[in-house]
């Protein structure tokens, strides 16, 4: 809103000096001046965060200036009432969805004003134009009016793009841990997968999952269990490499995908991330520190794994094994075969 008032004021500004300096009216270029300021009140009500006031200030006076230059100071030959085009485009820009109303009442206003401008001469007007001043300031208005559109539809379109990132990014994200979801993951995972073999490269999953996690919210709630699904997001985050693709894909389980690297070195990775896991404190007040631990499952691409999610079933098996092994530790899937 501030941008397009600032503009306003602007191209206010620019009749008022030529009304003043051009066509040497200066009580028509006071007057303008007087409309100048009322488009500046609506930065000061923008400021003053009386974002609605501001809109409905702008589009009236707006809609007002447009009538007393068409029916006081010159006439609709000047083609002034042509700005009144623009109403209904601001309107359903600036207005909010759910602000319907404001939207629809000021653009019906204008429609109306325009056909009473174009329908109504103004025998006695403030400035006497010649045909060729008319039509200066008729292409002005036109020049001025494609202007204003261009520029509101280029930030009507920066909106729509910035809201389809936002929900892009909200829909492939886990809200807690802003790690990627479950959705993300078998996508993005799927490619990472294909790509690693199409390239014969190894490529690894690591599965892992908190334990006794029911215990941690059943003895201490559910906020310091997602404080401490936060912590743990934040240690696996530390020690995975850009490539990696990291997500949470269930309640306290999350999964790494280790593209180019081999199962023994993952299982490093793994083994590191257990002992941050295990050393880290949650703090649940001045003087008592929680701590948690993790299980991992371990699979890695093979001749007999064609899909992602092979290696997922064989890495739920290995975490399993892990489980039944007495939790806090990491197993390869590779161990249990042999
Ligand atoms: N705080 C919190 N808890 C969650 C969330 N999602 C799932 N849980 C809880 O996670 C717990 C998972 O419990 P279980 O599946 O029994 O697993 P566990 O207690 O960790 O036992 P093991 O996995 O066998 O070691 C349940 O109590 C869920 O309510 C979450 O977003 N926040």
């Amino acid at each position: 809103m501030n941008i397009i008032g600032l503009i306003t004021v602007v191209i206010s500004l620019l009749y008022s000096l030529n009304y003043i300096l051009l066509l040497q009216n200066t009580l028509v270029g006071f007057i303008n001046l007087g409309f100048t300021i009322a488009y500046l009140c609506t930065i000061a009500f923008t400021a003053a965060h009386h974002s609605r006031l501001a809109k409905i200030w702008f589009f009236s006076v707006l809609m007002l200036h447009l009538l007393v230059c068409t029916n006081v100071y010159v006439t609709n030959a000047s083609g002034f009432h042509l700005y009144y085009f623009l109403v209904p485009t601001g309107a359903f820009l600036l207005f909010e969805l759910r602000e319907r109303v404001e939207q629809v009442s000021l653009s019906l206003t204008a429609l109306v004003l325009f056909f009473y401008c174009e329908n109504t001469p103004n025998d006695a007007p403030l400035i006497q134009l010649s045909d060729q001043m008319n039509h200066m300031l008729y292409q002005s208005v036109v020049f001025f009016t494609m202007l204003e559109v261009i520029f509101v539809l280029y930030i009507f379109a920066k909106q729509i793009d910035k809201n389809e990132k936002l929900l892009i990014l909200q829909a492939s994200t886990d809200s807690l841990t802003q790690l990627a979801n479950r959705h993300h993951f078998f996508t993005e995972g799927k490619s990472l997968f294909d790509d690693a073999v199409e390239k014969k490269l190894p490529f690894t999953l690591v599965l892992l999952d908190l334990d006794f996690f029911k215990k941690i919210n059943d003895q201490h709630g559910h906020l310091v269990g997602d404080k401490c699904l936060i912590e743990v997001t934040s240690t696996i985050k530390k020690l995975c490499r850009e490539n990696d693709l990291c997500a949470r894909i269930g309640g306290e389980e999350f999964i790494v995908a280790m593209p180019n690297t081999s199962i023994q070195d993952a299982e490093k990775v793994a083994e590191r991330m257990r002992e941050h896991i295990e050393a880290c404190k949650i703090n649940l007040s001045e003087s008592s520190k929680l701590t948690c631990t993790a299980s991992f499952g371990l699979a890695d691409k093979t001749q007999s794994t064609t899909e992602l999610k092979d290696l997922l079933i064989r890495a739920d098996k290995a975490l399993y094994v892990a489980k039944e092994s007495g939790r806090n530790c990491v197993k390869p899937y590779y161990q249990q075969a042999a």
